[in-house]
């Protein structure tokens, strides 16, 4: 119902990337340009979870009213009572906690596709919404498009009969030679810690067109779930890069066929050459959809008994003239616009039930393909605290992981003796056993004890090369000049080390694939509890279960301790767990004269395994550690270290599935030796 006044309806936007910038650009245009007169929207606020110069640096990017404000958390945005709506435009992996976030705070929400990593958490955010009373949608903006409402309404009507199948592909050919998908590895649209993979991203809109045609059309009273057979190939990242499924409706007699990959191209050439990506088959006829199936812009129509016309419909999208912009979100802004005016809490084009429907499909299809990801991403368990909420991600770049990868040859110039306890845990490992070094840093542990395999891995690419290094030359010391990572026999001795870049939260290891694991002074550095739990898991799941009355695969862990009252930190019990701490780069003239002179030691908690991240900003000559101070050449960057008190790592432990076999404090360092719950004999 038009009225002379448009209801406006203020929005407030969370991240801002690529799809964020598109959406609020659209948000942006002038509704009249697309004959809409009802509704308008106002653009309040952005939040970036990495700095609020980043969210204001995206408002003016999209050219947002200069009253818009910018927040540098999620926390401030959805506490904005000037806000009608938030927009949710993070990764797939964080829809859950943002949206819940939002929701939590009794704000509308429109949460970007695909709505969540599980239907568990898509079946939890629903429940919150209607116990909050508020407005949630999935943002499928394909639905809204009138060229969607045509096809729907063609269905409906009987044009082409009973529609007993629909084929829909959404693929894109990013095949590359060397066997890898051209995305990096780290990307979302690969990486399993955001939820990477086809389906998700893009498979969700040939489920859109399968739904769409053929349960969405079904009336109320025969709805009815579909059952799915799916296949999977697996990328090496773990995510799924070609997926194909068959969605049947059995009382309805129909089939969905949805297909996605990262391989293979739906429009091969790019030109539309490839033909329709979307086949609506029915009785008497059959409608094509072309173009791709997110973003279609045309549609034919076929009748049986057609004598061969092809009725084609041709479905632009308007652009605001003083812009020049307009890309076809704005229809579904305009949709939940018009839901907040009338009271509505959900969108009739897509259901509560229907996003729950298109979950349950995905879920047993990942199921079906051994798809797996990460706790922290599928927990159904709000926690407001998340990283995924905080962005301590945006941190931990910062503090950790850009600093590991600038500061990587002097720090590993000054950390090249193991520690002894370490060592003796390394020594005592059976000859033949495999074991990883998690957060090998520079390597130096892994030609301890030649006579066990060593495979280290570390989250910076500059000390992982540094670590390559250390194999080759132990290779070579041992007479072995085959090179890193090949192993050999030499002189009786067997040589066999390998290093590779991993996230201590995604170690790419099989699971029990080793003897044992060490992961020295690495935890620490993770920002919250919950990331910290998540390591000990990680390397808990790597190792062997032991069977009753037999140890299984050991774990030692380093952390840095809380209580260091022998030190000259001068930190102790009671104190602030949650510290910068300064690396200072001396001026290379002091740096030389220092390694000349240095007896190091090499204890304490100056190892990490985090980097890869943005170079960090240094700060020329801050306070340094006590009996360092730096001068005013020196660059100092801080490192962000949670330090550990009496009885933590136990607990963490625990929290993480596994047994304390022992543990104790080594000069600073609380450390554990940890295993996995012994498996009763005959169930492993
Ligand atoms: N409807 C559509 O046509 C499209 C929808 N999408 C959907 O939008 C969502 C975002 O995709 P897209 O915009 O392409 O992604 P981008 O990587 O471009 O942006 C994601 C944003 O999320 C924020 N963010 C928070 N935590 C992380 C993290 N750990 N890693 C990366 N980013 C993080 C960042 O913003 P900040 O630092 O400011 O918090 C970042 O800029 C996805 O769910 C995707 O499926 C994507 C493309 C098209
Ligand atoms: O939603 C999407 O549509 C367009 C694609 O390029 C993108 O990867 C996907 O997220």
């Amino acid at each position: 119902m038009a009225s002379s006044t448009p209801y406006t309806v203020r929005w407030g936007i969370m991240a801002t990337g690529w799809i964020a910038e598109v959406f609020t650009k659209d948000l942006l245009a002038n509704p009249a340009h697309r004959n809409v007169n009802d509704v308008r929207h106002e653009v309040a606020a952005a939040a970036s979870s990495s700095s609020k110069d980043r969210a204001a640096d995206f408002l003016s990017l999209v050219k947002a009213p200069s009253s818009a404000k910018a927040y540098g958390s999620y926390h401030e945005l959805v506490a904005d009572p000037d806000i009608d709506i938030i927009y949710v435009a993070t990764p797939h992996s964080h829809h859950f906690q943002n949206a819940m976030l939002a929701l939590e705070a009794g704000k509308n929400v429109l949460c970007e596709k695909a709505l969540t990593v599980t239907a568990s958490q898509a079946r939890k955010l629903v429940e919150t919404a209607r116990a909050k009373g508020v407005f949630f949608m999935e943002a499928v903006w394909t639905r809204y498009f009138p060229l969607s409402i045509q096809v729907r309404d063609l269905i409906s009507s009987g044009a082409i009969g009973n529609v007993y199948r629909t084929i829909a592909d959404l693929s894109v050919g990013r095949d590359a030679a060397d066997g890898k998908i051209d995305f990096a590895d780290s990307n979302r649209m690969v990486n399993p810690d955001l939820a990477g993979g086809a389906l998700l991203d893009l498979g969700i809109y040939a489920l859109t067109w399968v739904f769409q045609t053929l349960y969405h059309v079904q009336p109320e009273e025969q709805k009815e779930a579909p059952t799915v057979v799916a296949a999977i190939n697996k990328y090496h990242t773990g995510a799924d890069e070609t997926t194909s499924m068959i969605v049947q409706f059995p009382q309805h007699k129909s089939h969905g066929i949805a297909l996605t990959s990262l391989r293979v191209a739906s429009d091969v050439d790019g030109k539309g050459s490839g033909g329709a990506s979307i086949r609506i088959q029915g009785s008497t006829g059959e409608i094509q959809v072309v173009g791709p199936a997110y973003c279609p812009l045309q549609y034919r129509v076929i009748k049986k008994d057609g004598g061969g016309q092809v009725e084609v419909v041709d479905c632009p999208i308007p652009k605001d003239p003083e812009s020049g912009w307009g890309q076809g979100m704005f229809w579904e802004a305009d949709e939940c616009a018009r839901c907040l005016r009338d009271g509505r809490k959900e969108s009739k084009t897509l259901p509560w039930s229907e996003s729950i429907a298109i979950m349950d499909v995905m879920d047993e299809t990942l199921r079906q393909g051994g798809v797996v990801y990460p706790e922290v991403i599928t927990t159904d368990v709000y926690d407001a605290q998340s990283p995924l909420n905080t962005g301590k991600r945006a941190y931990e770049r910062t503090h950790v992981h850009g600093i590991y990868e600038a500061i990587a040859p002097h720090f590993s110039a000054t950390r090249y003796k193991p520690w002894p306890a370490v060592g003796s845990f390394l020594r005592s490992r059976a000859a033949g056993a495999v074991g990883l070094d998690v957060g090998c840093g520079n390597g130096k542990y892994l030609g301890v004890n030649p006579d066990v395999f060593m495979v280290g891995s570390d989250r910076s690419p500059s000390l992982i090369t540094l670590a390559r290094g250390r194999c080759m030359q132990l290779q070579a010391q041992q007479g072995n000049t085959a090179g890193a990572g090949t192993g050999g026999e030499v002189g009786g001795a067997v040589v066999g080390t390998d290093v590779l870049v991993a996230d201590g939260l995604s170690l790419p290891f099989r699971e029990r694939a080793a003897d044992f694991a060490i992961c020295v002074a690495v935890i620490h550095h993770m920002s919250t509890r919950a990331r910290r739990q998540e390591a000990v898991r990680q390397l808990l799941r790597c190792v062997k279960l032991g069977e009753a009355g037999q140890a299984g695969g050991q774990v030692l862990v380093y952390v840095w301790a809380l209580e260091q009252g022998t030190s000259r930190r001068g930190w102790d019990e009671g104190g602030e767990q949650d510290l910068l701490v300064p690396w200072v780069l001396k001026s290379q003239q002091k740096q030389q004269k220092k390694q000349r002179g240095t007896k190091n030691q090499d204890i304490g908690g100056g190892d990490s395994n985090k980097g890869g991240g943005a170079p960090p900003t240094p700060t020329v000559a801050a306070p340094a550690e006590p009996g360092a101070a730096p001068s005013h050449t020196d660059l100092v960057f801080q490192r962000y270290y949670h330090l550990y008190r009496r009885g933590e790592l136990e607990e963490d432990v625990l929290a993480a599935g596994g047994v304390v076999v022992s543990s104790g404090y080594e000069r600073d360092n609380w450390w554990v030796v940890a295993a996995n719950e012994p498996v009763p004999q005959g169930q492993q």
